[in-house]
């Protein structure tokens, strides 16, 4: 059985109960390491932290290693249990989809533990969850190359009144251009989107294209490190937000739509200026 569990967004006691159960019968457990990340990452201690409450050794399993090795992992599900965790909710992110087709095709039965996502947890900010159009990925732009498909999907929910959820993007372990020419694999440091550079990049897309989706003083919520102790929410707009120092990663934005009057009232307690609501324990 392959189970497939969610870890939600904060630290390792953010698994359900029913998850922990399932990786704690498995005999192998991977750990997918490059859709998203648990506020305190998988660097020195956080990997031990979540390996001791599960009593297991856990296989970081990177891009590289989903892509060219489900099989192998699948394999393994066919004939004992195995845990994949995703932070967040495993269908948070599309990549994860491939995994399941991949096991019905061979037949390795899927459990799948649910937890809480970005996709959801954003709703915290007042803005309803039902009145979000389609969601976007920003990608970092390089020299050579600055993809702008995410411009068309925010015009066209702006039109319509809806919410755009911006997520940022992630680059862990990602071979560098020399060491690719040198034939030889070098890893770049990994990088995290902030939410300064994604505006900065959305602003530089609408001058480029001039078809007024948005501008700088267009309305966003600013998230960092949604579901864990710190997190922290800012509404404002374009303009306010380049100014605000979100800290640490993650970080996703949200473009305002229409507001319901509901909507509004619950985002004034979020107006840049009044401090964020981190709502720590006291
Ligand atoms: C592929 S998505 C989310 C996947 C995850 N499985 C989930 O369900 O939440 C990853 C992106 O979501 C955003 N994100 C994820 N967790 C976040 C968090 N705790 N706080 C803020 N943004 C977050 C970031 O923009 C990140 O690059």
């Amino acid at each position: 059985m392959l189970y497939i569990v969610g870890l939600g967004l904060g630290d390792e006691k953010d698994i359900t109960i029913r998850g922990l159960e399932a990786v704690k019968k498995c005999e192998k457990v991977y750990m997918e390491a490059y859709t998203s990340l648990l506020s305190f990452g998988l660097s020195g201690d956080g990997l031990s932290t979540l390996e001791n409450l599960y009593g297991k050794r856990i296989t970081i399993a990177d891009r590289e290693m989903v892509e060219e090795k489900a099989d192998d992992i699948l394999s393994e599900a066919r004939v004992s249990d195995v845990a994949f965790l995703v932070v967040g909710d495993p269908f948070g992110a599309t990549t994860h989809s491939d995994l399941v087709v991949r096991a019905n095709t061979l037949r390795v039965n899927v459990k799948v533990v649910h937890n809480a996502s970005v996709m959801n947890a954003i709703g915290i900010c007042g803005l309803q969850l039902y009145r979000y159009g389609e969601t976007v990925s920003i990608p970092f732009f390089s020299d050579t190359w600055r993809p702008d498909s995410f411009y068309e999907k925010i015009r066209i929910n702006r039109e319509l009144g809806l919410h755009t959820l911006c997520l940022l993007d992630i680059r862990v372990k990602e071979p560098s251009w020399e060491s690719l020419a040198r034939g030889r694999k070098k890893y770049e440091p990994p990088r995290y989107m902030t939410i300064n550079t994604a505006i900065e990049q959305l602003l530089e897309v609408e001058q480029r294209r001039g078809e007024s989706a948005y501008d700088e003083g267009t309305s966003c919520v600013g998230f960092a490190r949604l579901g864990s102790e710190d997190q922290m929410i800012v509404a404002g707009t374009m303009r306010e937000l380049l100014a605000v120092d979100f800290g640490a990663p993650l970080h996703c934005l949200v473009i305002v739509g229409k507001t319901h009057p509901l909507e509004e009232e619950m985002l004034d307690a979020y107006k840049h200026g009044r401090g964020s609501l981190n709502q720590k324990d006291e």
